[in-house]
């Protein structure tokens, strides 16, 4: 688990540091400026060749088609903040390895910031700076830099304008002309995309991150930032390095609440963490109460292994649930039952072995028992009297509680069954189903920012989560699992977690069963959350194209055995 930063969280961490004396804002920006550069040799080792002495020539793909040859070359774009003072920085220690380097300014230089003043004048000392607008800059004359963009960081507050809208449209003709096989580098993020979102901040609605330049390689100081893994973060990015600059112990004591005076905004509970592979050593995925790892105990028999109940629809309609079933068992509950209606048992029990089947009519009395401890329930369920009144009863009974599908429309059109919802349910829904629990956060979530911080997916499922008091997984490739606290987690399954082949019929009725099948085990409901979706983008990747619902669960057994457990 790794913390995910706002950029105010970011900047009150990188004060606090320098308000301690531990370091100056000079000594950072040029820890930034050099973890740039290093960052650009380790994605491009052959651009470390060129350090200091004669210019070799450059590789064919960053070549000048034009002139033919000549040392590696840069242009670095550098805007009137700290970003652009970071730029200032790459600039000078390229220009001391022999590169030839162009720097533009937009912006006045008197007004810098004084750090980034004094790295302008650094670089001044080396070189010229022109001033930046589109016509300044010459596609044909750059063609084979590495470009650097150090125009806006996590002080972009309102949308590109005038000449800095040109820069842009120059970086994206740069990507489009793929022929020319231009690096791009973003220090901290791309410009114009918002930090806090992975939204781009812009004037009008729709064309959305039209001037957000796609970045080959962003790289970002001390911890990444919620930009880079939620929204279109990921997409404009590229490959995302995070530099170390010394702001560790300054992370760690603001996320353990040690240094809430100087950094007041930020309460250990407001930082999102990033899901990581579940520490299965231990047995516990991270100190919670009650956690309870992935490794089963031997001394255990299955009843001591939980016993999840999935209510299923009627006739022709149990699949949904069957696979949350089968998702269930596999991922370790001891016992699994299916509840069907009575017209469906047969068909039901035509379809499964170890999964065991009872009668709807039966709920009350299951629900009744203390042995069952975990409930899944949504999927292929309905939407009639019948259901309404089974999910009364399940919510009622106040055992954890996976709600997805038909469950989360009722929940979201019924008053009175939201006002059931408690600290042991888990919401599960995709974009459709979050509209339906949330109309105004999911209307918040479409507008477009036309100024920073833009409200971004982990603000709307914290919102949800703390209305209905409970636990809400926002599903999609960026997963957001939001707690009623505040605690907040990410799941990104983008760049080496990318599993686009996971969007199938039937993928996220797995996903409910997984995570009913961990409460069933013991997980507390934000864990249990945590570890279903990192496990089920595991299943994803481990089986990798091609893969239809029913092959998720059947990876599990490879991946616990990778593991270790
Ligand atoms: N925090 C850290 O630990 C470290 C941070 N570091 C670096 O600093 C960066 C943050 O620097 P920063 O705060 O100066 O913000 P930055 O992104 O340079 O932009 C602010 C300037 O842009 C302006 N501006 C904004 N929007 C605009 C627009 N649409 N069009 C035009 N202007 C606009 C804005 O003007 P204002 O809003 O004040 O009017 C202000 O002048 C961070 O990303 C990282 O790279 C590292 O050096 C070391 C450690
Ligand atoms: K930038």
């Amino acid at each position: 688990m790794t913390e995910l930063l706002t950029s105010a969280q970011m900047r009150a961490i990188e004060a606090a540091a320098i308000a301690s004396g531990e370091v100056t804002g000079l000594d950072l920006m040029e820890r930034a400026g050099r973890g740039v550069v290093e960052a650009i040799f380790e994605a491009w080792p052959e651009l470390a060749a060129n350090r200091g002495g004669a210019a070799p020539a450059p590789p064919g793909y960053l070549g000048n088609e034009e002139e033919g040859g000549g040392s590696f070359r840069a242009v670095v774009l550098c805007g009137p903040g700290n970003n652009g003072g970071d730029g200032f920085v790459v600039a000078r220690l390229l220009a001391e390895r022999s590169w030839e380097v162009e720097v533009f300014l937009y912006g006045n230089p008197e007004n810098l910031p004084p750090d980034a003043r004094v790295n302008y004048e650094r670089w001044r000392a080396l070189g010229e700076v022109n001033p930046l607008s589109g016509r300044s800059i010459d596609i044909r004359r750059h063609a084979g830099a590495v470009i650097i963009d150090a125009l806006f960081g996590t002080g972009l507050s309102r949308p590109l304008e005038g000449a800095a809208v040109d820069v842009q449209r120059f970086l994206l003709g740069l990507k489009g002309r793929s022929a020319a096989r231009k690096a791009l580098v973003a220090v901290d993020c791309p410009s114009g995309l918002c930090l806090d979102s992975g939204l781009p901040i812009q004037k009008g609605a729709g064309a959305a991150g039209m001037y957000v330049p796609a970045a080959d390689l962003t790289v970002t100081f001390q911890r990444r930032k919620l930009g880079h893994v939620i929204g279109q973060g990921p997409l404009y990015c590229g490959r995302v390095a995070v530099v170390d600059i010394g702001l560790d112990k300054a992370v760690r004591d603001a996320a353990e609440g040690r240094s809430a005076d100087a950094i007041d905004p930020i309460a250990a509970r407001a930082f999102a963490r990033e899901v990581a592979r579940p520490n299965t050593s231990g047995g516990a995925y991270y100190s919670a109460p009650g956690a309870v790892g992935l490794r089963k105990r031997v001394d255990l028999h299955k009843y001591h292994q939980g016993h999840a109940l999935v209510l299923s629809g009627g006739p022709g309609r149990g699949g949904a649930a069957r696979l949350a079933a089968r998702g269930a068992l596999r991922i370790g509950a001891g016992l699994v039952t299916l509840v069907v209606p009575h017209d469906a048992v047969a068909e039901t029990a035509a379809r499964v072995d170890a999964i065991m089947i009872r009668e709807a009519d039966d709920a009350a009395a299951l629900l009744d028992d203390d042995r069952v401890n975990a409930v899944c329930v949504g999927p292929g369920f309905g939407l009639d009297p019948r259901a309404v009144s089974l999910l009364e009863a399940v919510l009622d009974s106040k055992k954890r509680v996976v709600l997805d599908a038909d469950a989360l429309t009722m929940v979201g059109a019924q008053r009175h069954l939201r006002a059931k919802l408690h600290g042991g349910c888990v919401l599960t829904p995709h974009e459709g189903e979050f509209a339906r629990l949330s109309p105004q956060a999911a209307k918040k979530l479409k507008t477009t920012a036309k100024s920073g911080p833009a409200y971004s997916k982990v603000d709307a499922t914290r919102e949800v989560a703390a209305e209905f008091g409970c636990t809400v997984v926002f599903k999609g490739a960026d997963t957001v699992i939001a707690h009623a606290a505040g605690l907040c987690s990410v799941h990104s399954a983008h760049h080496d977690r990318a599993a686009p082949w996971l969007a199938t019929a039937g993928s996220g009725d797995v996903l409910a069963g997984f995570i009913a099948g961990l409460l069933a085990r013991g997980f507390a409901p934000m864990q249990a959350a945590e570890t279903a979706a990192w496990l089920h983008v595991e299943c994803a990747l481990k089986f990798g194209p091609g893969l239809i619902a029913e092959d998720l669960p059947e990876q599990l057994p490879a991946v616990f055995r990778d593991l270790g457990l």
